[in-house]
């Protein structure tokens, strides 16, 4: 009993996803004396489904499957075909027994009809009742705790990510290498060639938003946001992240991906949003201004350049998206050198 609650103390002291993952697997796997705990994540891409190793324990030793490798799809989830079959049925719990009768009992974590989490638990024995009893418990502490980190993570109206979870994101994402361009000396030197895959940061802004809430109310203004965080979502891969800013501005963090990609895929969410009918409310558009993200700039810094991007895009006609790096390029932001860093504008 004292371990147990030393593992609830542990589990419940965390405010962070990736520590909430390992303090469960070890919990799991001290308690159910089991061979191995994993945590998984469970994505749709498609009309296909991945499972992806989020966290692991074996023998005592808990540790975080590659925490910046978001990147990755996992294997398909027709290699785990018991955990397919439970997922159809939307059961709790499925268990199998393996060569030399290895048990292994997944427990998907259901919030409403979608479970993006699941628990893979391997014991080398039966699973006593007791211990299912026990692991049942643990499992319903693990999704509560998973469902008060998302609230504080994520925007009421939308679901989107919240800005609080804007710059630990950026971080994670200038963390991967595979995203970033190596080190480069001179500043302006630091921008992708066309065919350089790296991430990027877009601001989105619903355009004349102002006289939306105006002319049909709050309630249409607000429809309109999160049809428009539906699409924000519906045209960025998962790995990519969406988060609302607050007001009308959303803001995309796109995964490595070349320049001529990200503008293509920026553009057609723009084409979309003109395209859509939105009730009541008819034809709504968006502006975007866009920049690569590089290791060497603040996340202020980031954000300040596809603000200017962004603002050229409102002053210049609207329902647009501006590459920053272009503009200043092509001489239409101005730039001055203030210390050691030189600054557009
Ligand atoms: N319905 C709704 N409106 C919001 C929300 N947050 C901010 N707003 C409104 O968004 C509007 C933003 O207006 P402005 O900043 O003037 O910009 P705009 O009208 O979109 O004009 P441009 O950006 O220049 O195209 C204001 O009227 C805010 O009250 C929200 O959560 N819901």
């Amino acid at each position: 009993m004292d371990s147990l609650l030393k593992h609830m103390v542990d589990m419940t002291g965390h405010r962070d996803h990736a520590m909430l993952d390992i303090s469960v697997v070890a919990a799991v796997q001290e308690l159910a004396a089991a061979t191995q705990a994993r945590v998984l994540s469970i994505s749709t891409i498609g009309a296909r489904q991945y499972v992806r190793v989020r966290a692991v324990s074996i023998r005592g030793a808990a540790r975080i499957e590659d925490p910046h490798d978001t990147g990755t799809r996992g294997e398909s989830l027709d290699a785990y075909p018991e955990l397919a079959a439970c997922l159809a049925r939307r059961d709790t719990s499925a268990e199998t027994c393996g060569s030399n009768c290895t048990r292994t009992l997944w427990l998907p974590i259901w919030f409403g009809d979608k479970a993006h989490t699941c628990l893979e638990i391997v014991r080398e024995s039966p699973f006593p009742a007791a211990t299912i009893h026990m692991i049942a418990g643990i499992v319903g502490v693990y999704r509560n705790f998973q469902n008060l980190l998302d609230y504080s993570e994520r925007d009421s109206l939308t679901g989107l990510l919240n800005r609080k979870t804007f710059e630990d994101q950026l971080a994670r994402m200038l963390q991967n290498p595979v995203d970033m361009a190596p080190p480069l000396t001179g500043r302006l030197e630091r921008r992708g060639h066309h065919g350089e895959e790296k991430g990027w940061l877009a601001v989105v802004d619903v355009d004349h938003f102002k006289m939306v809430n105006d002319t049909f109310g709050h309630l249409y203004g607000d429809e309109v946001l999160i049809l428009i965080a539906n699409q924000l979502q519906a045209s960025f891969r998962v790995q990519d992240r969406v988060f609302r800013f607050g007001g009308e501005e959303f803001v995309v963090l796109l995964r490595s991906t070349t320049l001529e990609h990200a503008r293509r895929i920026i553009d057609r969410f723009r084409g979309n949003v003109e395209a859509y009918q939105f009730p009541q409310v008819g034809r709504v558009t968006v502006s975007v201004g866009f920049v690569s993200i590089s290791p060497y700039d603040s996340p202020v810094v980031t954000l300040g350049h596809a603000d200017q991007a962004l603002y050229y895009a409102k002053t210049h006609g609207r329902n647009q998206a501006c590459h920053y790096n272009e503009l200043v390029e092509r001489g239409l932001l101005q730039t001055v050198t203030s210390n050691d860093t030189a600054e557009f504008f």
